[in-house]
């Protein structure tokens, strides 16, 4: 049997460290994976030089993870299609921002038997309606696509601190696969048939996670308060789903890529950090902040709330989920930060006996 060949397409934050764990498991397993993992790198001029030269030679990303030392296994290619032809294993772990440009250059362009996973967390909406990043995915490449979410703040699993990750995939040769290339001692992985709700629910929290920045940055309320975000937040989460995936499973919701993720996220996590200073900095974009706290990385949680709000609008049915609503409104400096929990203080949960 050929063995596979995998490229990690995008060399951000979390992309660098998935490249560390896959080039781990392919040494692991050299009968199953070429030893090489390939990663696309979008290029960029760092204090002068090729980013992906400076990986390649000094096997750390200086740009989107400072200070850790990749597997020296890892090959940086500038090029997507070169770092994608040929390949057996494809995973996305690009923002949300570049996707639609990144699947329409590889399109028709990859093998036909490859499988794909996205590690994206976010949607997008075509012609009003919700689309999942792995039916982009499906779509433009022809190829079956995963997902893999979980509660995984890149800066503890590069630091190999314990934590798990969920992989969704209705294919079971398929989880053994991945599972197989991601999984090592601190990074435990649990497979589900439930694509669709794992996906969506690494989309989902990152907006519960803007609100738990707004509630710690306008000091609104204390741990009580941001508790009662964060459960409240998981019911819209599951609400969410089960109105747009029906055939959702509500075990899905007790993975890593929802309650985990969720807690995780609200407590560390960009997106609620980069809220907490938006709910301090008024005369502040929320565009300059991203700049000058993330350096190029990218928040994914401000477009979400944005896709879940003019989905609902649509539907006439915002006020059914009053956190996604004034979180997104708030994101837009549509309503001031200091009525944020006055819009989450009717939620209809509290109109329940
Ligand atoms: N950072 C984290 O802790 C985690 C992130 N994720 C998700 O993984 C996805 C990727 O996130 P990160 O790796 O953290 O990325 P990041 O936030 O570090 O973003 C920078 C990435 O964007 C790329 N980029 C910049 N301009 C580009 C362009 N014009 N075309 C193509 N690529 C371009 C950069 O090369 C780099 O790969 C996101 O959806 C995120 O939510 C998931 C789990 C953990
Ligand atoms: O998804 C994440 C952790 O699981 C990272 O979240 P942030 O993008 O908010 O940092």
């Amino acid at each position: 049997m050929s063995l596979y060949k995998v490229t990690i397409i995008g060399s951000g934050n979390w992309g660098s460290v998935v490249a560390k764990l896959a080039a781990v498991n392919t040494l692991k397993y050299p009968s199953l994976f070429d030893y090489k993992v390939y990663l696309y790198v979008y290029e960029e001029i760092v204090e002068g030089q090729k980013l992906s030269e400076i990986i390649n030679t000094t096997h750390v990303n200086v740009k989107y993870l400072k200070g850790h030392i990749l597997p020296d296994n890892i090959v940086a290619i500038p090029d997507l299609f070169k770092a994608c032809v040929g390949s057996d294993i494809l995973v996305f772990v690009l923002p949300i921002q570049f996707i639609p440009n990144v699947c329409y250059q590889l399109r028709y362009r990859v093998k036909k038997t490859a499988i794909a996973m996205t590690m994206i967390k976010g949607f997008n909406v075509e012609d009003g309606r919700l689309s999942l990043i792995s039916n982009t995915i499906r779509r433009e490449l022809n190829v079956p696509c995963a997902a893999l979410m979980g509660a995984n703040i890149a800066e503890g699993v590069i630091r190999e601190e314990f934590c798990e990750a969920t992989i969704g995939c209705n294919d079971l040769q398929h989880s053994e696969i991945f599972k197989k290339l991601f999984e090592t001692k601190y990074f435990r992985i649990r497979c589900v048939p439930d694509e669709e709700t794992v996906e969506m629910c690494g989309a989902l929290k990152n907006v519960i996670a803007l609100a738990a920045g707004l509630v710690d940055g306008s000091r609104a309320g204390s741990q009580n308060t941001k508790a009662t975000i964060i459960r409240l937040g998981f019911v819209e989460m599951i609400e969410f789903c089960k109105r747009y995936f029906p055939n959702t499973r509500l075990e899905t919701f007790f993975e890593s890529c929802a309650i985990a993720d969720l807690i995780a996220s609200s407590y560390g996590g960009r997106n609620r950090k980069v809220a907490e200073y938006f709910a301090n900095e008024p005369e502040k974009t929320l565009a300059e902040l991203e700049e000058e706290m993330l350096q190029g990385q990218k928040l994914q949680g401000p477009i979400t709330a944005a896709n879940i709000y003019s989905i609902l609008e649509r539907e006439s049915e915002v006020e059914k989920f009053p956190i996604f609503r004034a979180v997104h409104l708030t994101m837009i400096k549509k309503i001031p930060v200091s009525e944020f929990m006055l819009c989450v203080q009717n939620h209809p949960q509290h109109s329940i006996l």
